[in-house]
């Protein structure tokens, strides 16, 4: 900066801003909010100007968000939103295993199952938390430090970029828990990946890795996490190495099987994750968007997001009022089931029984529930 505008910064910077912000930053448990020096293209610190991160910080529940959680989120949004120093958003989670698995199962399960009224409160949260992304004033770049699931694929999906960690995988988790993937997802997929394989994703909730999710356009940019013997290595689990198989099918980014998946996961076991490649991927892109015009760079993400943000506003509030009544049936009987269930009896209701007893006409009876649960006699 040259000495002119040093000096006009002190002569015309107003003795007091005003104050933008609807409540005092205040971030709720589970919600970190820290603001990092920003860097230039060249990776040295500019001075005043800052990045604003946010962490999910719930780890030993995969980074899911608590309802308190939300609140913060939407907080936090709001906070960097109105930060006149911060260039933009970096949206990220603890640790090296999830971003965010969705809405917490335990708080699903011991309080909203049932409790419709209350799961649409909690759903006018979700629902502002989603949009505090989609309305966020400044760029927003989703750090995917682990697996993207559920609701956290989708509050992922309205960032505005995604870098990953290429150990991370993806998906939906919606009719498998009890619930739809109408939080974002049944909007953003079709657009982002393709209606077909937006349904796939949607429908049979098969997790997919990060190659796949970058061939099918939900990325930005994956880099390597593991290191062997010093040396970053791709996920071994999945096929990095060929893109067809001998059908001239596409196999690049898929998981691997049999004997290859067993020496991908011992390979994985022998490393250790490093997720350097990805801040420093995460850092490159912030010092692009700082190389900028501000208000045409806000107006023109504004105008990009709009596709996201029409088929959002146009679902949202039916979603929010299906997903509470959802809470009296399957939703009560999913969170439950993952909840009760665990590695041994499985976190998931035998699907073939319910469907059974439906197709006779069972009505949904609490004896008929308990009879789903994983592991009941
Ligand atoms: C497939 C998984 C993501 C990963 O499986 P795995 O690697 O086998 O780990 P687990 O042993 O299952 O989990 C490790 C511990 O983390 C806890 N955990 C995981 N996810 C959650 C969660 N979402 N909430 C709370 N706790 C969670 C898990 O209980 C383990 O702890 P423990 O003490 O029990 O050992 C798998 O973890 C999985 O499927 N997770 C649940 C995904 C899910 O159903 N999310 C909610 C989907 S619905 C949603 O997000 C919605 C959003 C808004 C709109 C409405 C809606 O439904």
């Amino acid at each position: 900066m040259n000495q002119t505008t040093a000096t006009l910064i002190e002569q015309l910077a107003p003795k007091q801003l005003a104050d933008h912000n609807l409540v005092p930053q205040t971030v709720m448990p589970g919600v970190l909010y820290e603001k990092r020096p920003a860097r230039n293209r060249a990776g040295e610190i500019v001075p005043d100007l800052y990045n604003a991160w946010i962490t999910l910080d719930n780890p030993k529940q995969y980074n899911s968000y608590t309802t308190d959680m939300a609140k913060g989120l939407i907080l936090a949004f709001r906070a960097a939103s109105m930060a006149r120093d911060v260039v933009a958003v970096v949206f990220t989670a603890t640790g090296d295993k999830a971003f965010c698995t969705g809405g917490n199962t335990k708080e699903y399960a011991e309080y909203y199952a049932g409790n419709p009224q209350e799961y649409r409160q909690y759903m006018r949260l979700f629902n502002d938390m989603v949009s505090s992304i989609l309305a966020c004033d400044k760029p927003v770049v989703c750090r995917v430090n682990g697996m993207r699931i559920g609701g956290g694929q989708e509050i992922g999906m309205a960032a505005d970029f995604t870098i990953a960690q290429d150990l991370a995988n993806f998906g939906q988790a919606g009719p498998k828990h009890g619930s739809a993937a109408i939080g974002g997802a049944t909007d953003f997929l079709p657009l982002m990946i393709g209606c077909e394989q937006a349904m796939v994703s949607g429908t049979l909730c098969e997790p997919f890795s990060a190659h796949k999710a970058y061939r099918l356009g939900i990325c930005t940019e994956i880099v390597p996490a593991l290191k062997i013997d010093g040396k970053f290595v791709p996920n071994p689990t999945v096929i990095t190495d060929r893109y067809l198989d001998e059908f001239g099918r596409i196999v690049h980014g898929e998981f691997k099987t049999g004997e290859a998946l067993a020496e991908g996961k011992a390979l994985l076991k022998q490393g250790e994750v490093d997720l350097s490649l990805l801040d420093e991927a995460v850092e490159k892109l912030c010092a692009k968007l700082l190389d900028t015009f501000p208000e045409c760079l806000t107006k023109s993400f504004e105008e990009l997001r709009k596709p996201k943000l029409d088929a959002w506003n146009r679902n949202k509030e039916n979603s929010r009022a299906w997903l509470a009544l959802n809470m009296m049936n399957e939703a009560r009987t999913g969170f439950r089931a993952f909840n009760e269930g665990n590695k041994d009896t499985g976190r998931e209701i035998d699907f073939t029984a319910l469907r059974r007893a439906l197709a006779k006409g069972v009505p949904w009876t609490p004896e008929l529930i308990d009879s789903l649960m994983p592991g009941a006699e």
